[in-house]
C-alpha cells in the first residue's frame, strides 16, 4: 500500500499584519529613503532614538515622531512608536511625563559607548536606579542593549559578560520592571529571558537567524553583515532559531534593522549595523519555512510584541507567498546608497499583492 501523500506545501500565508519592535530610521533623507521599505512591511514599530542628538526628551520624542510621519509616501500608513534615550541625566519625571503623554511607550538602555550613537548612554546603572524605579511603578518597559563595554572584554563574549554582571544583579534588583532583550544572539540569554518570562522578553533579529559569526569572514571581510551584537557561532544561531520559531510567549520579531551610508560600512574602520529592514519578513517566513513552523509565524511577527506591550494586535493583513523574488541590492539616498542585506539574492518568498 503506498504511503500517505505529504501534506502540500504552504504556498501561501496571511497572517495579520507584523510590528517592527526594533527599528533605526534616522533622520532627513536616510529617514525618507528607509521608511517606505518599513511600512511596506510593518504597521507599527518602535522606534530607536540614537539619533545625533540622542532623543533624550518629550519634546525631542514628539518632534522626531512628526518628521517619520511627514516623511511618510502618500497613501502608506506606519505608526512609529517612541522611544526616549536614557543618559546619566534622565530624570524619573521626565520619563513619566513622556509615558503619561503617550509621546513614547518605552526607554532605551545603550550602555555608554556599547555601539553606534551610544557615546552619551548611560555609564553606570546605579545612577539611572531612581528612573529605573519609577519605570517599574507605572509598568514602563526597559529596552536593553544588552553588550559590556570594557575593550578587555572579548566581542563575541560582551553579550554573555553584560548577561551575568548587568543584568542578571538588575533583574534581582527591580523586580517588576518589564524588559526586553534587544537583538539577543547567545543561546544563554535566551535561557535567562525564558527564566524571567513573561515580564522579560527578547527580540531576534532576522540576520541573527541566518547568519553566524563565520559568515562575516566568509571570503574575505564582509562589512555588510557586521552589526551589534555581532553574530555568534553556529550553535548560537541554532538556538535563536528554536526560540524564535518554538511558539514561546517570550520571543518576538525586532529587525534592529539600521541603515549606514555604504562609504561608513566599506571603511578602514566600517560601523555597526545591517540594512535588513527592505527584506525582513522575506527572511523570517522562510525560516519559519525551513523549521517547519509557518503555523507560528503570526504568533512572532504579529501578537507577542503587542501582548508584550499592551496593544491590541493590527486588524488588517498581509499576504506572505512562496514565489521567488529579489528587492532591490542598494537603496539610493542623496548622492550615495545603502546595501539591502540580501538585497543581491533571490528570495524564496514574496509580500504578496495586497
Ligand atoms: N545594531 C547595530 O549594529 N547598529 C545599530 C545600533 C544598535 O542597535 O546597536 C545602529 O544604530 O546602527
Ligand atoms: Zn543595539
Ligand atoms: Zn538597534
Amino acid at each position: 500500500m503506498a504511503a500517505d501523500p505529504a501534506p502540500a506545501a504552504l504556498d501561501r500565508l496571511v497572517i495579520r499584519k507584523p510590528d517592527d519592535w526594533h527599528i533605526h530610521l534616522r533622520d532627513g533623507a536616510m529617514l525618507r529613503a528607509a521608511l517606505p521599505y518599513t511600512a511596506a512591511q510593518f504597521a507599527r514599530g518602535i522606534i530607536m532614538p540614537n539619533l545625533v542628538p540622542p532623543v533624550t526628551t518629550v519634546e525631542a520624542a514628539a518632534g522626531y515622531r512628526d518628521r517619520i510621519l511627514a516623511a511618510l509616501p502618500e497613501g502608506m500608513r506606519f505608526t512609529p512608536l517612541m522611544t526616549c534615550y536614557l543618559t546619566d541625566a534622565t530624570s524619573p519625571d521626565e520619563i513619566e511625563r513622556g509615558f503619561a503623554e503617550k509621546v513614547w511607550i518605552a526607554a532605551k538602555l545603550y550602555p555608554a559607548g556599547a555601539t553606534t550613537n551610544s557615546h552619551a548612554g548611560v555609564t553606570d546603572l546605579a545612577t539611572i536606579a531612581p528612573v529605573l524605579e519609577r519605570m517599574e511603578r507605572i509598568g514602563m518597559p526597559l529596552l536593553i542593549h544588552g553588550e559590556v563595554t570594557d575593550p578587555a572584554v572579548d566581542i563575541f563574549d560582551r553579550e554573555a559578560v553584560f548577561m551575568e554582571t548587568k543584568l542578571l544583579p538588575l533583574l534581582a534588583r527591580h523586580q517588576g520592571l518589564k524588559v526586553t532583550v534587544e537583538h539577543a544572539t547567545t543561546a544563554e540569554i535566551l535561557d535567562v529571558v525564558r527564566a524571567n518570562a513573561p515580564r522579560v522578553a527578547a527580540t531576534i533579529t532576522p540576520h541573527h537567524l541566518v547568519i553566524n559569526r563565520t559568515h562575516i569572514f566568509q571570503g574575505g571581510l564582509r562589512p555588510h553583515l557586521y552589526c551589534l551584537p555581532v553574530a555568534k557561532r553556529e550553535r548560537h544561531r541554532l538556538a535563536l532559531r528554536k526560540a524564535a520559531t518554538s511558539g514561546e510567549e517570550c520571543f518576538y520579531l525586532g529587525t534592529d534593522t539600521a541603515p549606514h551610508p555604504v562609504g561608513a560600512k566599506e571603511s578602514a574602520c566600517g560601523c555597526a549595523g545591517v540594512f535588513c529592514g527592505p527584506t525582513a519578513l522575506q527572511t523570517y517566513v522562510q525560516v519559519f519555512d525551513e523549521e517547519g513552523a509557518l503555523d507560528r509565524f503570526e504568533g512572532f511577527a504579529s501578537l507577542r510584541g503587542a501582548r508584550f506591550h499592551g496593544l491590541e494586535p493590527n486588524a488588517d493583513t498581509i499576504t506572505l507567498e512562496r514565489r521567488p523574488g529579489r528587492v532591490a541590492t542598494c537603496v539610493a539616498v542623496d548622492d550615495t546608497e545603502v546595501v539591502v542585506f540580501r538585497g543581491d539574492e533571490t528570495l524564496p518568498w514574496t509580500i504578496g499583492r495586497a
